[in-house]
């Protein structure tokens, strides 16, 4: 629900409080992958800010604009046309409610799975471009992923792009539709809880990787360690890459997931593309031997109460410590799972039943509450 409460230039003020620009110098990393050394590049990325922009990245631009220009004419439909998409459970089209946790967002939506998906039916030639763009996005995603796994030194070097080639890979697409925002208006729900006007409300998505682009228009922003909000410079030609939970937990936490979010303009439409590349359902999520250290696995709260992630920073973290002492040196693996749509990483313990587990995230909400 939206709520139009204050006057805008009050929201406005309020939100540029909330929202100090405190880092205006900080440069995305930028990975041009035709380059010798791109693969130092997207480790240090990874590490630093589990965010990078790539060049020279072999998507070619016709396939790009065709799905833009395809996408643009779907959300430019009345309302009754999109909802014929389905309604989004996960998949299909959706508007202003996000996911199942009663996140609302200045937004439309569609989402699709990568395989083939029944929405676009009666949209063939959204379906075509969108095939289309997905198989050189595909192709590239394996690239970095390839890359990422010789500069981590892991052998084979296909080990983590071969759960993206993976028939059952669980691999969705989104696209993002956020029309002009006229008014500063707060929304209700989990947005970032200040008031704020948000596109999409902070997160970090649970898959691998992600590959991210958009028309050219402002919003995206992400979050760095010490924990300031940076806006990503749009850029038309290039892409975003995101670290997802996932790889944050199979690196053991060298890499780690990027929060971000989007904030509405008021005067352009934004329009997303995601490629969300995903490990094949019930696929294990365990730390690559060769990142373990002392063969123990370590756990951090994520944004999502039921995510958890290797870390030894655990350590730091008091709320978390309980926890820690739980589940050190314990043998244990996170599962790749839906539940109700959205897709999580369970953790299930050699010697302890699910239930039992169960009880250890039952901790993590409760600390919440
Ligand atoms: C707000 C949310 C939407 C989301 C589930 C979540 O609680 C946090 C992650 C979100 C995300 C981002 C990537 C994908 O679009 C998505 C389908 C996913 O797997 O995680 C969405 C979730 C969603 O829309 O249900
Ligand atoms: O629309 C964007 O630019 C980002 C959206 C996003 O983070 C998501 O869909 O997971
Ligand atoms: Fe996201």
């Amino acid at each position: 629900m939206v709520v139009v409460s204050k006057p805008a230039i009050e929201q406005f003020s309020s939100y540029l409080k909330n929202n100090k620009p405190t880092t205006l110098f900080t440069q995305i990393p930028l990975v041009d992958l035709s380059k010798p050394d791109s693969k130092h590049q997207i480790i240090k990325a990874c590490e630093e800010f589990g965010f990078f922009k790539v060049i020279n990245h072999g998507v070619p631009m016709e396939s790009i604009s065709m799905l833009e220009s395809e996408a643009t004419k779907f959300f430019s439909l009345p309302l009754c046309e999109k909802q014929k998409t389905g309604q989004p459970q996960p998949y299909g089209y959706g508007h202003k409610r996000i996911g199942i946790h009663g996140d609302v967002g200045w937004v439309e939506y569609l989402l699709l799975t990568t395989n083939q998906d029944p929405s676009l039916h009666s949209f063939q030639t959204f379906r075509v471009a969108l095939n289309n763009y997905m198989k050189s996005v595909k192709k590239m995603a394996c690239e970095i992923l390839e890359m990422m796994a010789d500069g981590l030194k892991i052998q084979p070097r296909n080990v983590l792009s071969k759960l993206l080639m993976d028939e059952e890979s669980d691999s969705v697409f989104r696209v993002n539709h956020y029309p002009p925002c006229p008014n500063v208006q707060p929304l209700s729900g989990n947005g970032n809880g200040n008031g704020d006007v948000i596109g999409f409300g902070e997160h970090t998505d649970p898959q691998i990787i992600s590959v991210l682009r958009s028309n050219n228009t402002s919003g995206l922003q992400i979050s760095l360690r010490e924990g300031s909000w940076i806006s990503v410079p749009p850029d038309q030609t290039s892409f975003f890459i995101n670290v997802g939970d996932s790889l944050q937990v199979m690196t053991n936490g060298r890499f780690k997931s990027v929060k971000h979010r989007v904030v509405t303009n008021s005067v352009k439409s934004r329009l997303s593309m995601i490629y969300f590349c995903g490990p094949p359902l019930s696929e294990k999520i365990a730390p690559l031997p060769s990142l373990m250290r002392e063969n123990r696995i370590f756990l951090r709260r994520l944004s999502s109460p039921d995510v958890i992630v290797a870390d030894d920073e655990v350590k730091k973290k008091p709320v978390d410590r309980l926890v820690e002492e739980d589940l050190t040196g314990v043998k244990g693996q996170l599962l790749w799972r839906r539940n109700g749509g959205n897709c999580k990483l369970f953790l299930e313990r050699n010697d302890l039943i699910m239930e039992q587990a169960k009880l250890i995230l039952e901790s993590y909400k409760s600390q919440d509450a």
